[in-house]
């Protein structure tokens, strides 16, 4: 959607009010955004991007693909609960996409649990996403191509430890490579940016990660030439909304709630002064 011209250099002063700009055209435009995803995010995906303004829509059956993907602004992929019936949709859908210039973004959820779900996300990476987006384990697995000792969906390194990995996928795959963690990593194999937002109880609910993927996806449906930028902002954004929930909650159940509201609730004044984006200086 309305494609803007290259922004090649991004002052640090100037990510506040792209932060505004970009969460507004979201709520203008209401992206519509197809999810093929794990069962267990579901509900948390799509209301994250009810509350951002986006319009979600599940659709993950191999026969309607031809007819919907076309249509929508942006594709997100998530490998969570992968099994070998829903992989040719996947496949599909990001055709799909690429051929009617859409972004599309992938999750690729426990890449090194297993070989088959490695070797699923290696093919994925081949149909050229837009973004790539995992915590700092599933970044390793992907950019080594190796499955190891993994904590399951859950991280076992920090995100910043997986930088050089970030940096190597996003080269090898033209992909904007995103790590999550304390500080959300985003680079294109060049340019390395860190947003700081975020509050670590984020990690107590479950499909937050996956939820912020496509959040991503519906940031870079509105400013595709710089996905960098669009990636970055957008979890800069779920993080200062995790820290306004976190400030009304009192625990993981009611930040899950929080988290929501304040993301729908976000002003220009509040969320100007709280975004936190450095560039980590290549
Ligand atoms: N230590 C932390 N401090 C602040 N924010 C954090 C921290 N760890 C993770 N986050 C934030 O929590 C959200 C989820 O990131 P996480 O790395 O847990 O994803 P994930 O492992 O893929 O999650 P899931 O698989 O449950 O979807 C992101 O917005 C991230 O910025
Ligand atoms: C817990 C869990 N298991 C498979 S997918 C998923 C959601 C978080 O990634
Ligand atoms: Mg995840």
């Amino acid at each position: 959607m309305e494609p803007k011209p290259k922004d090649e250099s991004q002052p640090s002063d100037q990510w506040p009010h792209k932060a505004w700009s970009l969460l507004s055209a979201v709520r203008r435009h209401s992206p519509l955004i197809q999810c093929i995803t794990n069962f267990v995010s579901m509900d948390l995906m799509a209301n994250t991007l009810l509350s951002a303004g986006a319009s979600p829509a599940m659709l993950h059956t191999l026969e309607e693909i031809p007819d919907f993907t076309p249509q929508v602004h942006a594709l997100c992929l998530n490998v969570g609960t992968l099994s070998a019936d829903w992989l040719p949709a996947m496949k599909a859908a990001a055709e799909f996409a690429s051929k009617s210039g859409k972004p599309w973004v992938l999750d690729p959820v426990a890449a090194g649990a297993s070989v088959f779900r490695l070797r699923a996300c290696l093919e994925l990476v081949q149909l050229k996403p837009t973004v790539i987006r995992g915590n700092g384990s599933e970044i390793m697995a992907l950019s080594k191509a190796s499955v190891g000792p993994t904590k399951g969906v859950d991280s076992s390194h920090e995100s910043t430890d997986a930088m050089e990995a970030a940096k190597a996928l996003a080269q090898a795959s033209g992909a904007i490579v995103a790590v999550s963690g304390a500080i959300d990593v985003v680079t294109d194999g060049k340019r390395v940016v860190g947003a700081h937002n975020g509050v670590a109880m984020l990690q107590k609910i479950t499909a937050t990660g996956c939820s912020v993927t496509a959040l991503i996806a519906a940031f870079v449906a509105v400013d595709q030439s710089n996905a960098l930028e669009a990636t970055a902002l957008a979890l800069s954004i779920f993080g200062v909304a995790g820290e306004l929930g976190m400030s009304l909650a009192r625990g993981p159940a009611s930040l899950r709630m929080h988290l929501i509201d304040s993301l729908y609730g976000l002003d220009e004044a509040t969320l100007i002064s709280r975004v936190k984006i450095t560039s980590f200086g290549d």
